[in-house]
């Protein structure tokens, strides 16, 4: 089964589109966390996040299809940092869910190729050595730069995530301009709608999904139907403003065909008043569960 099978497939198996963001920071973990940190200590640090995303995996795990760590919470802890997204990968890959690293990397198509098979693929068949399904790559260095990618997703279940529209402020100063009468968005887009023509999987997805950001509806729509081969990748739900209705015509009509991304919204939920939790925060995966079943609920509604 390719990439994109499997993802739809859990996102149908699952009744959700809701990919939980994994973006620990020290400052916002719930008390017993924050307590068990011993001064500002890396590994200290590095144990509680590991900690914490492991919970929140076994707090959502069979209510979404996917998790996405965001590689840079656990690299600004060092090596102790990257042990810890290890073992929290592990434990996405162990809890059945699809993990979609966020790494944003790429260069050179030699280089490339390293950070496809650490991320991707290896010499091992079916796991790469991080163990991520997906990874989010930038498509800055152009086509050859992509393409080592898109081999190892020829070889096994992997996919990429291109950043196409995103969801930040400012993702227009470069994303907006036009070249040639087109955006260069959308000629990233005809890009990765090229890369997939001949990888379709029975539903017609293939392996290069596509990042497109909830706080830009309009565009959304249009990069919708500007790949239809795509699964998406909607980051900006949630913390950033987007709505459900923001992000409706991201899905196809099986209600498949994409993953709305929250992570402060949901990993943090023991701090937003409508989800009430103990004085000492003792149940914050209830919390958790509760923000992501309301997410579930309105991506339905
Ligand atoms: O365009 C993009 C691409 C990636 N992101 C990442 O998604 C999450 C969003 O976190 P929230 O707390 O739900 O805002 C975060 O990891 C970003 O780095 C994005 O927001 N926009």
């Amino acid at each position: 089964m390719t990439f994109a099978t499997q993802l739809n497939a859990a996102i149908l198996r699952t009744g959700s589109v809701t990919c939980v963001g994994l973006d620990p920071r020290l400052e916002q973990l719930p008390k017993p966390l924050r307590e068990s940190v011993s001064g500002d200590r890396k590994d200290s640090v590095a144990a509680a996040y590991t900690q914490f995303c492991c919970e929140i995996i076994d707090a959502v795990a069979g209510l979404v299809p996917c998790v996405k760590p965001q590689a840079a919470f656990f690299e600004q802890l060092g090596p102790a940092g990257m042990v810890s997204l290890g073992e929290v990968i592990s434990h996405a890959n162990r809890a059945g869910l699809i993990v979609i690293t966020d790494g944003k990397r790429n260069d050179i198509g030699s280089t490339a190729t390293a950070y496809a098979d650490a991320y991707l693929g290896s010499a091992e068949p079916d796991r790469s050595p991080w163990g991520s399904d997906a990874l989010t790559v930038s498509p800055y260095l152009g086509r050859d730069s992509l393409e080592p990618f898109v081999e190892v997703c020829d070889r096994r279940a992997a996919g990429i995530f291109v950043l196409v529209k995103t969801s930040n402020p400012g993702g227009g100063y470069l994303q907006d301009l036009s070249v040639d009468g087109k955006t260069v968005y959308q000629s990233v887009a005809e890009l990765v709608t090229e890369l997939n023509q001949t990888r379709l999987d029975a539903d017609g997805y293939g392996p290069v999904g596509a990042v497109v950001g909830a706080t830009y509806p309009e565009q959304l729509v249009e990069m919708r139907k500007a790949m239809p081969n795509s699964i998406l990748l909607v980051p900006g739900f949630g913390a950033q403003g987007g709505s459900a209705d923001d992000v409706r015509a991201a899905m196809d009509a099986n209600g498949a065909g994409a993953v709305v991304n929250s992570s402060r919204h949901i990993i943090f939920a023991h701090k937003r008043e409508e989800f009430s939790v103990k004085a000492d925060e003792s149940n914050w995966q209830d919390a958790v569960r509760a923000a992501t079943v309301q997410m579930n609920e309105q991506l339905k509604g």
